[in-house]
């Protein structure tokens, strides 16, 4: 495919709602999750409200409040004719009766957060939104995508887990066009602008002052860059355009300094088999292990050289799960493709379709070579 020429104007304003709706809602995980220091405040943990869904993945009251706010504002700021989100969550437990409490806490949350709005240089509604109005913000984010037009695509709360046990975890959102993916934004609150992972004793807990900064990563298509900025934290003001700064992939290509990350969960990516391809491209650093797509902001910003994921045969990758961090590192000098070293794509609907095994993403085309050749020469005996 041709890649289309872009000129440097568009997308600029969508860029600029992106990264501000991305920050208000990284100030919604926080303060949900850091609930029990904000007394007083509707916002709160209650474990009640980690929900388990149908595949057993947790959803808390952070998941639907994000894609409430975030569809909300979207729909306010390009016109709710014009807005198509494919997002991860639907309406349908929170609109069961017995779920009158969840649905509280949810409207709660997200009124809150929206009263926060104007700081970000976003609207605030007239009035509280009511059960109904945000119900329908969440369940408007039901549009399946494909290969025409423009489609935003988030993932409110992405790697569920680390959001509840404390650790690393990410927003993000990005819009694709005619199937391609144009802009992205990724809120990592959790991981600090300034630290690097610099091992596993590093992916800690939130009571860490390694964590307490966080960060939102944002590109454009064809911009050959792509920025960080600290999130904005008490009652400060984000300002556009603002001190971000430029960031890049890692210079290293030698497999024996490089550092590469993974899923966390083994059920998400085949861990043996990772090692053997490590092993055999003389990789020879443990892996980072680390929730959700702060494993592409770390490639993006150089933190770590390759990123792998090797989901069980039959397991389809949601687009929400990948756009916003593929696009990331691809504008900060990286490459991403499944291992079959075909580029992924965004043009076929929620799901990402004929990924070839798995998903490999490097901050060079020597270590990308070197990992798509092992899976290659390795697959045969692999057990998965
Ligand atoms: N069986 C499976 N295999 C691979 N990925 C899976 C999976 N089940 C869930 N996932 C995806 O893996 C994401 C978490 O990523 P990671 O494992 O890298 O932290 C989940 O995102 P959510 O937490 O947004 O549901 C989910 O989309
Ligand atoms: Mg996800």
């Amino acid at each position: 495919m041709e890649e289309p020429n872009i000129d440097s104007d568009k997308y600029s304003k969508e860029l600029e709602v992106g990264v501000r709706v991305v920050q208000l809602a990284c100030c919604l995980c926080q303060k949900v999750q850091k609930g029990s220091d904000q007394k007083g405040s509707s916002f709160g943990p209650n474990p009640d409200h980690v929900v388990s869904k149908d595949d057993d993945s947790p959803v808390t009251v952070a998941d639907w409040s994000v894609q409430a706010t975030i569809s909300w504002i979207l729909s306010e700021t390009f016109g709710r004719e014009n807005v198509s989100i494919v997002a991860e969550e639907d309406a349908q437990t929170l609109s069961d009766p017995n779920a009158a409490t969840l649905l509280g806490s949810v409207v709660a949350t997200v009124n809150e957060t929206l009263s926060m709005a104007p700081r970000f240089g976003l609207k605030s509604p007239a009035a509280p939104l009511g059960d109904s109005e945000v119900l329908d913000a969440i369940s408007r984010c039901n549009s399946t995508g494909g290969p025409v037009g423009r489609h935003w695509v988030l993932d409110p709360v992405d790697g569920t887990l680390g959001f509840v046990r404390g650790d690393q975890y990410a927003v993000a959102l990005a819009l694709i066009e005619n199937g391609r993916v144009m802009v992205g934004v990724l809120g990592c609150p959790n991981y600090s602008s300034k630290k690097k992972l610099v091992n596993n004793s590093n992916v800690g807990k939130l009571s860490s002052d390694l964590w307490q900064e966080g960060c939102v990563m944002y590109t454009k298509k064809g911009s050959g860059q792509a920025w960080m900025q600290p999130l904005v934290h008490g009652d400060g003001i984000l300002e556009w355009p603002n001190s971000a700064s430029i960031i890049r992939v890692s210079s290293i290509d030698n497999p024996a300094m490089a550092t590469f990350c993974e899923p966390v969960e083994k059920a998400n990516s085949n861990h043996s088999y990772t090692a053997g391809l490590a092993y055999s491209v003389g990789l020879r650093k443990q892996p980072l292990r680390v929730y959700s797509m702060v494993k592409y902001a770390a490639i993006a910003r150089g933190d770590a050289e390759i990123y792998m994921k090797f989901a069980k045969a039959g397991y389809k990758e949601k687009i929400w799960d990948h756009a916003a961090g593929v696009v990331i590192v691809e504008e900060a000098g990286g490459v991403v493709t499944d291992a079959g070293g075909r580029p992924l794509d965004f043009s076929r609907g929620v799901y990402l379709e004929g990924v070839d095994r798995g998903i490999v993403a490097c901050s060079g085309v020597n270590l990308h070579e070197k990992i798509i050749g092992a899976v290659y020469a390795s697959w045969d005996s692999s057990h998965l």
